[in-house]
């Protein structure tokens, strides 16, 4: 299948050290996947679903302790420790090389690996970028069959020479926490990931590879690699506008990207397409823009709360040839629910753990972190640029995460500068996406603390530097909260589809055609200026969406100096001085 050297001499030494009974190349075709597929579902790891509801689609349970990522697990291994910087757990990499390569050591004896070649980005695009995995799980291989462009093309994109690929190793030996471990070398191009089957884990094209390595890729080379969604948003002239946007996990980055405009906008013949939901490569343009591709090929999106109503582009791309996990098996009709589908849980199901579920005993029946895998040409709204090898020109960027208070509605940094430093500051309430506390507020600047794969004060001198080279062709930047809370705890702002009243504002501004109040923090709209046509939402209550509480903001910088000082002399200058300059402008 493959003639380039590298690859073979590669994958002979980690046959040698996992000692697999058989080897199976993947060539993407349908007939092996359909084979695997047989396969996966006679040893249990699959089950098919009623082929006339939901067609080609299957359910799998993960075990009950790996059911999200490992953050704790995780780690970043270059020679020097101070590479990986103060928000990476670190090893050296020979200490962990011996120390993994004894757990790899003959774990697959009596199985078969599969070797997984894949294209992250469009085949054939400067942009893209070539994988291989090589792992014992059935599931993975199926996944990546969804997530990436799996198969000869990707052989095709290295060619027989190159050495420039992601050498990924994955076995779900043992299930122990303990043992547990997502590693990545980007001194070397490798991954080796151990004892997990949680997709974030262990689909190595996506996180591991996609952000942390080709974040570090992107640092040596003089491009980005991002935790960003890409959509475009057609106004009634017919002119799309890309906009990007990071949110921590389960923030609703799939959801945005997915958005279906209110009614009103609708019938003026404002759309939006969804060019990627999770991952965003850019690079600049021969025109000097900032240009971005998806490099995934679908959707791994957190199935609890996707209905009809809030997000249907995502429950139609699930409807055929989907991988569900972890979430509730309805036994009469061989289909899936989850909570937040709809209002009539199946009285005779399977919970996520595999147990008979009783909807009326208060346990919820799918894991709060239970997901869909779905390929990207099933959304009703894919891009016509999905596969656009250049990709599209990139006009605004977005920061977002959950704060209950501080962080208002929505606002504009003042120029490049200061929008690296509303990213670098942004903070959000944890989640169920990774394994731990859920609700808690942490710094999470870019929405990359666990996706960074190198020092992230370096990460910050990166992104000042691309500012540099973008000059006035930079996207503009803002920061959006689609969830502040009421007294009651409940969210204020309807999100969703009505976030492109925001969604409006923030193009408006790049298109020199909004207003804007200066505050604090940033440029804010005039209230008046955010369409509330058709909502029941009152300007004195947007207001509020949008008022900055100074006492609160100088709690909020004091917790940024704390987090600064992590950085040490890795902190650009320039993050200093925007620091200095949200002191002064809350003392005025
Ligand atoms: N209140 C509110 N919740 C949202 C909004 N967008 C997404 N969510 C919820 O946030 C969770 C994660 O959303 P998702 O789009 O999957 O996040 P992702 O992991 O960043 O892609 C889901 O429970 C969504 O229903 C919004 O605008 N408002
Ligand atoms: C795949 C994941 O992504 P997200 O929640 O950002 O969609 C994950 O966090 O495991
Ligand atoms: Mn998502």
């Amino acid at each position: 299948m493959t003639n380039n050297k590298n690859v073979l001499n590669w994958v002979d030494e980690m046959v040698a050290l996992c000692k697999p009974d058989k080897v199976v190349w993947i060539d993407g075709s349908k007939e092996q996947l359909e084979e695997i597929r047989a396969l996966s579902v006679s040893t249990g790891e699959m089950v098919k679903l009623n082929e006339e509801k939901l067609p080609g689609c299957y359910i799998h349970r993960t075990a009950e302790n790996d059911v999200a990522r490992v953050e704790g697990r995780t780690f970043i291994c270059t020679r020097n420790k101070e590479d990986a910087g103060p928000t990476n757990n670190w090893e050296d990499p020979k200490v962990m090389y011996e120390k993994l390569g004894a757990m790899f050591d003959g774990v697959m004896k009596g199985r078969t690996m599969y070797v997984i070649p894949y294209c992250m980005g469009p085949v054939g695009s400067k942009l893209s970028k070539v994988g291989v995995e090589l792992t014992d799980s059935t599931y993975v291989v199926l996944n990546m069959a969804i997530m990436t462009r799996m198969g000869q093309a990707a052989w095709d994109h290295l060619g027989d020479e190159s050495n420039d690929f992601v050498r990924g190793l994955h076995s779900k030996a043992d299930i122990d926490e303990e043992k547990r471990y997502i590693v990545h070398f980007p001194e070397d191009n490798t991954i080796w990931s151990i004892n997990s089957g949680y997709g974030g884990n262990v689909l190595l094209g996506k996180k591991c590879f996609a952000l942390r390595i080709a974040s570090f890729q992107g640092k040596n080379e003089g491009w980005m690699a991002e935790h960003m969604l890409i959509l475009g948003l057609e106004n009634p002239q017919g002119e799309v506008k890309y906009v990007t946007a990071a949110f921590p996990s389960a923030c609703g980055k799939t959801n945005l990207a997915m958005l279906i405009p209110p009614e009103i906008y609708q019938q003026k013949g404002y759309k939006v397409w969804t060019v990627g939901d999770d991952i965003a490569w850019m690079r600049i343009g021969d025109d000097g823009r900032l240009w971005a591709i998806n490099p995934e090929n679908g959707f791994f999106g957190v199935a609890p709360g996707t209905n009809m109503k809030s997000n249907p582009n995502a429950l139609i791309s699930t409807q055929k040839d989907t991988i569900f996990t972890n979430v509730v098996h309805n036994l009469d009709e061989n289909t899936v629910w989850w909570e937040g589908l709809d209002k009539n849980p199946p009285k005779n199901a399977l919970d996520w753990k595999g147990n008979k579920w009783d909807p009326e005993s208060g346990v919820k029946g799918a894991h709060p972190n239970s997901r869909f895998t779905a390929p990207a040409i099933n959304c009703p709204c894919i891009s016509s640029e999905f596969d656009n090898p250049e990709g599209v020109p990139v006009t605004a960027i977005v920061f977002g995460g959950r704060r209950a208070k501080t962080a208002p509605l929505v606002y504009q940094a003042r120029d490049w500068e200061h929008g690296v430093f509303v990213g670098s500051i942004m903070a959000s309430e944890t989640t169920a996406a990774a394994t731990g506390a859920v609700g808690v507020v942490r710094r999470d600047p870019m929405a990359m603390l666990p996706f960074c794969g190198y020092h992230m004060g370096d990460y910050f001198a990166h992104w000042l530097e691309m500012g540099k080279k973008l000059g006035d062709k930079a996207p503009k930047i803002f920061n959006v909260n689609w969830f502040r809370t009421d007294d009651e705890g409940h969210f204020i702002w309807p999100g969703f589809g009505d976030n492109m009243r925001v969604l409006e504002w923030i193009i408006n501004r790049c298109d020199g055609k909004a207003d804007a109040v200066e505050t604090p923090i940033g440029y804010e709209p005039k209230p008046e200026d955010i369409n509330l046509e058709g909502l029941d939402i009152d300007l004195e209550t947007l207001k509020g969406l949008l008022s900055v509480d100074v006492d609160l903001w100088k709690e909020e910088a004091k917790g940024i100096h704390e987090f600064y000082g992590k950085f040490g002399d890795h902190l650009p200058k320039e993050l200093a001085h925007q620091l200095e300059i949200l002191e002064e402008n809350l003392n005025k």
